[in-house]
């Protein structure tokens, strides 16, 4: 099984190229302009696919590795450095290639790292956790957190080209997957309804690692993101429905200290916070809640935030990349699978969500 989907963009066109098990160095190699390669990887993932990719680029390229500690509490700037160190100490140039291999944490620093060395080097993206292969590693954004909020640091930036191989799944966490499948229903509650009642018929298949629902699954997610992408990459307008679920979401990651919560879990129980603030609109009913509620929970997720003070999440919230003029907004749901962003909710009804769930 091999599919190719293409991500439109202002700077280039990009393939993202799903199979079920490949020789990684083989694919990604095409996409690699100069002789330099640096691949960046984790503690865990080194054990479980650096040595092949390595060995299949060495015939070809001069391959550096950078291996960084495992973890979200390392995606920040002083972990960075290590991937600009190697960068220098090697004597990198210009047409220097990054490949992040890993999970999101791992791509969002090397993207972050390709965009700003040098003011800009290519970068591609191997996947290997579900969440990155349907969501993280497509549409080029990229950086690091801050201590008082998520990603607060970074860039949009494109990879060359995204390589996910459903078989690098099957040494994933359960936990993770769970995780993963965060993003995957959050696709399905923003866009598209039908998709909803597929991940439903599906779940069991899904979450026993079942390769081809997997890849659908995996390439229908991407098809979504790359369509919004296309539209509107640098978030002005409609890239912001992608973040359903995060602003509560990125309060639980940041209060409780990042990596405590995975993000695909805070993103779960964020978007049930974001259901409940949808139904006291008037928008959606009780049933949508609780249907919501039971895919996540189907998923093996998590759908209640952990005890946070209403006005300390209402300050976190304050730091949401979304804030326009001090107004924090949101994406709330009209219906399931039509999602809005909108600042016009009434406060009452939003603290009402953070103080009834504590
Ligand atoms: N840039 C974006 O558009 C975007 C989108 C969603 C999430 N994110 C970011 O992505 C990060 C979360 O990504 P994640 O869920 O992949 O977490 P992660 O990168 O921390 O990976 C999860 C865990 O799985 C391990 N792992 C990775 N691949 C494995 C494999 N094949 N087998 C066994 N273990 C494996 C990792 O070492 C890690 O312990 C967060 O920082 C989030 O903010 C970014
Ligand atoms: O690609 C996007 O756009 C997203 O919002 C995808 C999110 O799943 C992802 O967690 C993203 O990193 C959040 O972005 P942020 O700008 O809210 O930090
Ligand atoms: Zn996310």
């Amino acid at each position: 099984m091999k599919a190719n989907l293409t991500v439109h963009t202002q700077s280039h066109d990009y393939p993202i190229v799903i199979t079920s098990q490949c020789d990684l160095a083989k694919e990604v190699a095409p996409y690699i302009k100069g002789k330099q390669v640096m691949v960046v990887t984790n503690t865990t993932v080194e054990k479980l696919y650096l040595q092949a990719l390595v060995e299949g680029l060495q015939a070809d390229f001069e391959v550096l590795t950078v291996v960084l500690p495992d973890g979200e509490q390392y995606k920040t700037q002083q972990y960075i450095d290590q991937i600009y160190d190697a960068l220098m100490d090697n004597h990198c140039s210009r047409d220097v290639t990054l490949i992040a291999l890993g999970g999101g944490v791992v791509g969002d620093m090397t993207g972050f790292a390709a965009a700003s060395f040098m003011r800009g080097v290519n970068f591609i993206q191997i996947p290997t956790t579900l969440l990155s292969q349907v969501d993280s590693s497509v549409g080029g954004k990229t950086g690091i957190n801050h201590p008082k909020g998520k990603n607060m640091i970074g860039a949009f930036w494109q990879p060359q080209m995204v390589l996910a191989d459903m078989h690098t799944l099957t040494t994933l966490p359960q936990r993770e997957l769970s995780a993963g499948m965060a993003e995957v229903i959050k696709y399905a509650l923003i866009m598209d309804a039908d998709f909803l009642t597929w991940l439903e018929d599906n779940m069991s298949a899904l979450m026993s690692l079942d390769k081809v629902v997997l890849a659908e699954a995996v390439a229908r997610c991407c098809q979504y993101k790359a369509d919004i992408v296309a539209q509107d990459e640098r978030e002005s307008g409609k890239r912001a429905l992608l973040n359903f679920g995060h602003t509560f979401g990125h309060v639980i990651e940041t209060h409780e200290g990042y990596g405590k919560w995975l993000h695909g879990e805070a993103v779960a129980a964020g978007m049930v916070q974001a259901a409940q603030l949808s139904q006291k609109m008037g928008w959606i009913s009780e049933a949508d809640v609780q249907r919501i509620s039971k895919v996540l929970q189907a998923a093996q997720l998590p759908i209640k935030p952990p005890a946070i003070d209403t006005q300390i999440a209402l300050d976190l919230m304050q730091h949401d990349k979304k804030v326009k003029s001090g107004q924090i907004r949101l994406i709330l749901l009209k219906s399931v699978g039509e999602a809005v962003v909108t600042a016009d909710f009434d406060q009452s009804l939003l603290e009402a969500v953070l103080t009834e769930t504590l």
